[in-house]
């Protein structure tokens, strides 16, 4: 499944050329062939921050039962975003250890395994067991604290992971 994720963000060099057939007609050509042919080719769509702006609906019947706020896209690219970002702040955690760099990886880290775990409890544990999505809120919630404690009364993840690979 991660596999598959990944492939369907690599095609996201799309993102930022987000192909729409355009349909243009060549006027003033001198053949008349040409000159009435419709052409059709892909050109890249106004802003690539069109793509990753949030839309609220039209929502389906199902969706609005459940007071859905983002749509399940919306989401799915905010989850994307989270994970690409950490591509980025794992190894500059690794040179520049700032309290800014240890919350970006506290809540980048935690809201990436948040969202992962939440999936595989959805599909796997759920069903035997419903309750499972409010222990692992909890959880996180608790971990989050955690590692905010840490984070303001400590040394900070990032600067604890440099001392351990110290060791
Ligand atoms: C730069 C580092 C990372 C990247 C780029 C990354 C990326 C991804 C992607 C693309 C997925 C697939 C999501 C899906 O299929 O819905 C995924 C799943 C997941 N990731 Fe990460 N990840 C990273 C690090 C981590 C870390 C550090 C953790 C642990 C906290 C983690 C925990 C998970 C979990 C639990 C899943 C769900 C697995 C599943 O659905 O079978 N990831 N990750």
């Amino acid at each position: 499944m991660a596999a598959v994720s990944l492939l369907r963000c690599c095609q996201g060099a799309r993102l930022l050329l987000r192909p729409q057939i355009v349909k243009h007609t060549l006027p003033g050509l001198a053949h008349p062939d040409v000159a009435s042919r419709a052409i059709t080719f892909t050109a890249p769509s106004l802003s690539a921050l069109d793509y990753f702006r949030a839309r609220r609906g039209p929502f389906t019947p199902a969706e609005k039962k459940g007071h859905h706020k983002l749509m399940a896209s919306t989401h799915w690219k905010v989850e994307r975003l989270v994970a690409i970002g950490m591509i980025g702040i794992m190894p500059t955690c690794l040179f520049y250890h700032a309290p800014i760099m240890d919350h970006l990886l506290s809540t980048f880290v935690l809201l990436h395994g948040y969202w992962g775990m939440e999936g595989v409890c959805t599909d796997y544990i759920e069903k035997f067991f419903p309750y499972i999505h409010y222990i692992w809120r909890a959880v996180t919630i608790f971990a989050f604290a955690g590692l905010v404690h840490f984070n303001y009364n400590d040394v900070g993840v990032c600067k604890a992971i440099a001392m351990l690979w110290e060791l």
